[in-house]
């Protein structure tokens, strides 16, 4: 079979404890993610997602197991892969526009100033950031402002790989559903791949092609692959009307308030690799786990 765009292998972290032992917070976590795909992985504090998200940005090495992008075994940073953290991480001494010339000037060495500065408007524009906004520093903008400069960085290098940890979480709800509308504005019309983490179910099931769910540490690991089976342009206002929605999403909650302690520390697939769930309330009832409701097809492979 193909090996997919990204390919995570046997992925294990081992941390000191603090008290003179070892804590292994997942072990041997197997999954692919396919170009273009956005996955989004929940799962409760502590599991491991910000080690995982650390190690495919490549800010950090796993204890044993490797990340492949392309065949290739990621190790260091790379603008191929791009980062939008919850602290937006610009940098406060530059403009906003500078916060993303920066990064461009570095990925296009070969381009004009004009062409640099025309190209992270663009970014910025997207992101609902234009005219005299663009010539603050970070610390005259809001929140809210500062993701979108956060966000608009990571497009404009047009990393192969976006990577979003919590990018939304400082944000309130109206700014997030609107930079959330943004978000998939700009990856629709890219070929990117997102990972992201998030804690927000109702964001989850928006934004992904597939969410990941992890059981709870130590020993996590990723449990289930559950394809969001609602078509896309999906529209935040609408999406709940889909027949699809309340039935994805209560197995998702089930998952996070019960199965994810249940399967806890059990490893009972010797290949590690998530179980992949596709609920389909739109076609025929008959096969399916018997936790679902009925008329909903769940369909495990
Ligand atoms: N550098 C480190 N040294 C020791 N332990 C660490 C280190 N970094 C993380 N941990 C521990 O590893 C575990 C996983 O942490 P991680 O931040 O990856 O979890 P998370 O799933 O992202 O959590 P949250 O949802 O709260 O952000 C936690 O128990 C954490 O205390």
């Amino acid at each position: 079979m193909p090996k997919p765009f990204l390919s995570i292998e046997n992925l294990t972290q081992v941390y000191p404890d603090g008290q003179g032992g070892q804590m292994t917070v997942f072990e041997n976590a197997t999954f692919g993610v396919e170009k273009g795909e956005f996955v989004v992985i929940l799962g409760h504090s502590g599991c491991g997602k910000s080690t995982i998200m650390n190690i495919l940005a490549g800010l950090a090495d796993p204890t044993s197991g490797v990340v492949k992008m392309n065949g290739y075994e990621v190790s260091g940073p790379s603008l191929d892969r791009g980062v939008v953290f919850q602290n937006y991480s610009l940098l406060p001494w530059l403009s906003t526009l500078k916060n993303v010339t920066f990064g461009v000037s570095a990925r296009h060495p070969d381009w004009s100033r004009q062409q640099v500065i025309d190209h992270s408007k663009t970014f910025l524009a997207l992101v609902g950031l234009e005219g005299d906004v663009v010539y603050r520093k970070p610390s005259q903008l809001s929140g809210g402002m500062r993701q979108r400069v956060s966000i608009a960085r990571a497009f404009a290098n047009h990393p192969e790989l976006l990577l979003l940890d919590e990018p939304f979480g400082a944000l309130d709800a109206l700014t997030r559903g609107t930079i959330q509308d943004e978000l998939l504005k700009i990856w629709s019309g890219t070929e990117q791949t997102v990972f992201m983490i998030t804690h927000d179910i109702d964001e989850a099931i928006l934004l992904a092609d597939r969410i990941l769910l992890m059981t709870n540490g130590p020993y996590a690991r990723v449990a289930e692959s559950v394809e969001i089976t609602i078509p896309r342009p999906r529209v935040r206002s609408q999406i709940v009307e889909h027949p699809n929605y309340y039935a994805i999403r209560n197995h998702l909650v089930h998952f996070l308030a019960e199965r994810s302690k249940e399967l806890a520390g059990q490893n009972d697939d010797r290949s590690n690799a998530p179980q992949t769930i596709r609920i389909d309330t739109t076609q025929p009832s008959g096969t399916g786990d018997p936790d679902t409701p009925r008329n909903l097809r769940a369909v495990n492979t």
